[in-house]
């Protein structure tokens, strides 16, 4: 083994040191218009100050001191943060030629690679860049139209009703049950021995969670949730003698969590994607999606402001994906988590893909996806495969996209970048709907009075229809309440940017100013405080969903204050999909339940910053049955109970 001697070890660190302070003297004098946040810590940059306070709140602060634009540092790479909505709009939509790329956590050499594993990673639509991601845009955005939209209708719809069961289950009242509940299980609601999650600040960033928050993350982005995947809870048993029954406690987001990934991964694969996780496949190597998605939000994370995310910020970039390949090998067991994940989703996809398209030659349809030599996994992956001899639904993400042409090439997308975008969409719209929805919920058990019009307006639809996406029009409270607690929660608390342009560009302030960007430079939109700034929002910390129905109000606001999907060409693509999916499980959730927030839920809620913004330790409510003996508790008796 080699050993290396305390001089070696110091020289690397004092050269690495050094060159990260070149590289920041370097821009800092490129970028001097900026007003940089100070102090500027010599080794991490900004990035230490994040674990005393995460992201988005330490942005938030920043905003209130330097205002609109403003300058930190990710260890060696400058970030422009802009929270100012002309700003934001110049880089996501006038400027966008010269902004449509994101950066890459770790610096991907750029043109072919051989490596197979890596070219699956890279041909991801998050990730996308340059003309690829353009013309991978355009082929998905028809997944995206209202046709196609119309066709997630009973997909939503029936893992909603799947989600009613699990709440009628886990909600039967638990009297003095013995047994300490699953995470995300039903749980006795007084006298519980359970550790009360603990208070917090408003947003729940108080700086004695910031160090457990940063730890939480790196250990797995939605670990209630996917702890509710791998162990179905089971209603709590009643014991004997029965004690007075208490309503039961409940963690409702990890429900949630179950739901939006069922919706998500049935509407990507095409198959009926069921969530009885197994913890046995993933020991023994067995394909299983849901401990592949468990695997992989659970296998560490690279952002920028903690666990291996911060070595990246301080080598050069050339240096990035060599440091990337020591890493996987110094930790070989995430390596190994990685690798099954990445296997059994893309080996499913393949399996998915190739029956699909068997079964399309064979009907004389048209196919245009280009097979290439892509798989680097075994045969025993799809021997062992449950979905072996399954074909996946004719509008499934998969089915569609094998039909789809690549505005560039003018040919068909390649199997593997099909195959990827299953992955990029459970990624991407898995965990952020969960949360929307479990903020929603918060918001409405938080504020009887809207919680009463949401309901009135619900049971003016009827209370056992299943509302589509031509109901919308039918829910302006709903949406609403769905804007508000978009507004007040962004699960996406930022997005970013980079400047690709050689000439770099330059963004004009609402006084005149001028910022010039130059190539290279990581560019942040500050969702979170541009949602909570007094600039732009009357009240900003109230819920009040009435502000976006008052038409003076909304006609007097910015009309890019609200971002929650970001903005412009790169804007979130499953924003509609996210919206359908809201508004569907609400009005189905409120036909038949309201919410109470359970005695261990404190307030203000506590947040946990990861890749999205959730609700810390999960959303504990207690549910409470509309319909007594059939007869539904009306919004007046709600609100009179409440
Ligand atoms: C409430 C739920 C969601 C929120 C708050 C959300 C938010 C966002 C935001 C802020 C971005 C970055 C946009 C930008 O940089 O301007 C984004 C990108 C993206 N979202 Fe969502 N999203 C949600 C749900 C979904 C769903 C359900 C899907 C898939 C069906 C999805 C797929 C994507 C993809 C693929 C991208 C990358 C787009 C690109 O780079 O071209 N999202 N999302």
């Amino acid at each position: 083994m080699l050993s290396l001697a305390p001089w070696a070890v110091a020289a690397a660190a004092a050269a690495l040191w050094l060159l990260a302070v070149g590289y920041r003297l370097g821009w800092r004098w490129r970028l001097r218009a900026i007003p940089l946040v100070r102090p500027m810590p010599p080794f991490l940059g900004h990035l230490k100050m994040f674990r005393r306070q995460p992201m988005y709140l330490a942005y938030e602060e920043w905003q209130r001191r330097y205002g609109g634009i403003f300058l930190c540092f990710f260890g060696k790479n400058p970030v422009v943060v802009l929270s100012d909505p002309d700003l934001i709009r110049q880089v996501a939509v006038k400027q966008f030629a010269k902004f449509h790329d994101r950066p890459s956590i770790v610096a991907m050499p750029s043109g072919r690679t051989r490596d197979k594993r890596l070219t699956a990673i890279r041909s991801g639509l998050l990730v996308a860049r340059g003309g690829y991601w353009g013309s991978l845009r355009a082929a998905m955005n028809p997944l995206f139209h209202s046709t196609a939209l119309q066709s997630y209708n009973s997909v939503m719809n029936s893992c909603v009703g799947r989600f009613l069961e699990r709440l009628q289950d886990m909600s039967a009242p638990a009297a003095n049950s013995g047994s300490g509940p699953a995470e995300g299980a039903a749980a006795p609601a007084a006298g519980a021995e359970q550790p009360a999650a603990a208070a917090d600040g408003e947003g729940g960033g108080g700086q004695q969670h910031a160090e457990h928050d940063a730890q939480h993350t790196a250990a797995g982005g939605s670990d209630a949730a996917l702890a509710a995947l791998a162990a179905p809870a089971e209603p709590a048993a009643p014991a004997a003698p029965a004690a007075p029954a208490a309503p039961a406690e409940l963690d409702v987001h990890a429900l949630l969590g179950r739901m939006t990934l069922e919706v998500i991964g049935t509407a990507a694969f095409g198959v009926d994607f069921i969530t009885e996780g197994d913890e046995q496949d993933l020991k023994e190597g067995k394909p299983n999606l849901v401990a592949a998605v468990k695997a992989i939000f659970s296998a560490g994370n690279f952002t920028p402001s903690n666990g291996a995310g911060v070595v990246f910020r301080l080598v050069p970039d050339w240096m990035e994906p060599l440091f990337f390949v020591l890493f996987l090998r110094l930790f070989g067991p995430m390596a190994r988590k990685l690798e099954y994940a990445r296997s059994t989703l893309m080996s499913t996809a393949d399996l998915l893909m190739q029956a699909a398209r068997k079964q399309a030659v064979a009907r004389g349809e048209e196919v245009h996806m280009v097979q290439t030599d892509w798989r680097w996994w075994s045969q025993d992956w799809a021997d062992q495969n449950p979905y072996k001899g399954v074909t996946p639904a004719p509008n499934s993400v998969l089915d569609m996209l094998m039909r789809a042409t690549n505005k560039e090439t003018g040919r068909g997308l390649l199997d593997v970048q099909i195959a990827a975008q299953s992955n990029t969409l459970i990624a991407a719209g898995y965990e952020t709907t969960a949360n929307a929805i479990a903020f929603a919920i918060f918001c409405l058990a938080t504020h009887p009075e809207a919680e009463a019009r949401l309901l009135a307006e619900v049971d003016a639809f009827g209370t056992d229809k299943e509302p589509s996406l031509d109901d919308a029009p039918r829910f302006p409270y709903v949406e609403a309440v769905m804007h508000e607690a978009l507004r007040l929660y962004p699960p996406a608390h930022t997005t970013n940017r980079e400047c690709t342009a050689p000439g770099g560009a330059t963004l004009v302030g609402a006084d005149g100013r001028q910022y010039h960007i130059p190539q290279g430079v990581w560019v942040h939109f500050n969702i979170w405080g541009l949602h909570h700034s007094e600039e732009h929002w009357k009240e900003p910390r109230a819920f009040r969903p009435e502000r976006f129905l008052d038409e003076d109000e909304v006609a007097s606001r910015h009309p890019n204050a609200f971002i929650p999907f970001g903005l412009g060409p790169r804007n979130c693509i499953g924003f509609k999909f996210a919206l359908q999916e809201m508004m569907i499980s609400l009005v189905r959730i409120y036909q038949r339940w309201t919410f109470k927030l359970a005695p261990r839920q404190s307030q203000p809620l506590p947040l946990r910053m990861g890749i999205t913004l959730a609700p810390k330790d999960g959303l504990w409510v207690t549910p409470h049955p509309r319909h007594t003996n059939g007869i539904a508790a009306t919004a007046a008796s709600v609100t009179a109970a409440a």
